[in-house]
């Protein structure tokens, strides 16, 4: 049945995802957050701050304000970037259709609580529980939005609510999974980008493939081991949101993080990638993944050099030197008792 979905505020990703929910005869309403934006994507039907060059299919339509996106919305997508989803959230409050789905796409931990996208949403917005679900995966926005073939997961704490999402967005083109472990799927999606960023260095400096290797699957150990001690399932580690974007996100050149890591293992300034790159969510993810882990006595050795390089001015050659002198140690997702 066609639906009326509202995407606030939609940037690159909430944009691309317009595209097979459209493609499914859904009605979409974008959220831009300038008013000039929604004038070009009138004139254009293309969103070129977020998604330059992606046309998008009838049936979606841009407004300049939430009121006016979420008007009788079914399905409502959250689609900031962490820093702004709080902002968000109290910006959209006073006009959520009641009993609307609500999905988090954003892949991230507040830095100053720790806390993730969908503990923020329910922080903000507590009559949501039990209709909120978390959309994470190997995704690049860009192919999404060309509609190359692509798999995604799906996790609610109620199996129908994600299983409306899944009906919402699956087409020839997306395959979508469907999860119970929320809690797993988000910290995949939001600790890949801080080992992004250290493949990213790792490669920028020139240390081969054997490094990047190393660093991908002892990468999946310390989330792994972060995510069990948090209460995860170690086999959703294993999955799309896992492993399956933690391999996309450190080698595909197309994400941000891994390439704000090779920026500054080549040398140059963070500073001025982070003004190219725009959002880069392994950045403030770092410094609560590294509070978190330490919180609970989690060793997260990779995640404490990028974070040492981003914010303490180690270089990334030290940092890959601490990282092979670390004391010798068995391969194992070891969690203290
Ligand atoms: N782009 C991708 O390929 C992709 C794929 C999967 C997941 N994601 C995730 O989706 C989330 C959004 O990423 P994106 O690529 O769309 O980023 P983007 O920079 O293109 O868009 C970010 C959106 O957040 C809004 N925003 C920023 N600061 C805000 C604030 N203070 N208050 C309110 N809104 C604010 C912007 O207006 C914009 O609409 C991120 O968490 C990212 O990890 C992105
Ligand atoms: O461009 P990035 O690094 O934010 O990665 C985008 C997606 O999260 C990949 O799944």
């Amino acid at each position: 049945m066609p639906m009326r979905v509202a995407i606030v505020p939609a940037g690159q990703w909430g944009t691309a995802l317009a595209v097979p929910l459209a493609e499914n005869g859904h009605a979409v309403r974008l959220w831009l957050r300038r008013p000039e934006d929604v004038d070009v994507f009138r004139r254009t039907r293309t969103n070129p701050r977020h998604l330059p060059g992606a046309p998008l299919p009838d049936g979606v339509e841009a407004f300049p304000t939430p009121e006016e996106a979420l008007d009788h919305a079914d399905l409502v997508i959250l689609g900031s970037a962490s820093r702004g989803l709080r902002d968000t959230c109290r910006a959209i409050r006073a006009h959520l259709p009641p009993g609307a789905l609500v999905l988090s796409i954003t892949k991230g931990l507040e830095p100053e609580t720790h806390l993730r996208m969908s503990q923020v949403i329910l922080d903000e917005l507590p009559e949501v529980e039990g209709r909120l679900a978390v959309l994470s995966g190997p995704n690049f926005a860009v192919e999404v939005a060309r509609r190359l073939p692509a798999a995604t997961v799906v996790a609610a704490g109620d199996p129908a609510v994600a299983a409306a999402w899944q009906h919402a967005f699956m087409g020839p083109r997306l395959r979508v999974y469907t999860h119970d472990d929320v809690l797993g799927v988000e910290l995949g999606g939001a600790l890949k980008n801080v080992i992004a960023i250290g493949v990213g260095i790792s490669d920028g400096l020139g240390a081969g493939e054997n490094a990047r290797a190393a660093l991908i699957t002892r990468g999946m150990a310390e989330i792994g081991r972060l995510g069990v001690a948090l209460g995860a399932s170690p086999l959703t580690f294993a999955g799309l949101s896992g492993v399956g974007d933690l391999v996309l996100t450190c080698t595909g050149d197309l994400s941000r993080n891994r390439r704000l890591g090779l920026a500054i293992g080549r040398g140059e300034a963070a500073e001025a990638a982070l003004r190219t790159l725009g959002t880069v969510e392994g950045v403030p993810t770092a410094r609560a993944a590294v509070q978190l882990a330490r919180e609970v006595g989690v060793e997260m050795p990779i995640t404490e050099r990028v974070h040492a390089v981003l914010f303490e001015g180690e270089s990334p050659a030290e940092g890959l030197e601490l990282l092979m002198g670390r004391d010798r140690t068995k391969e194992s997702w070891h969690v203290p008792a």
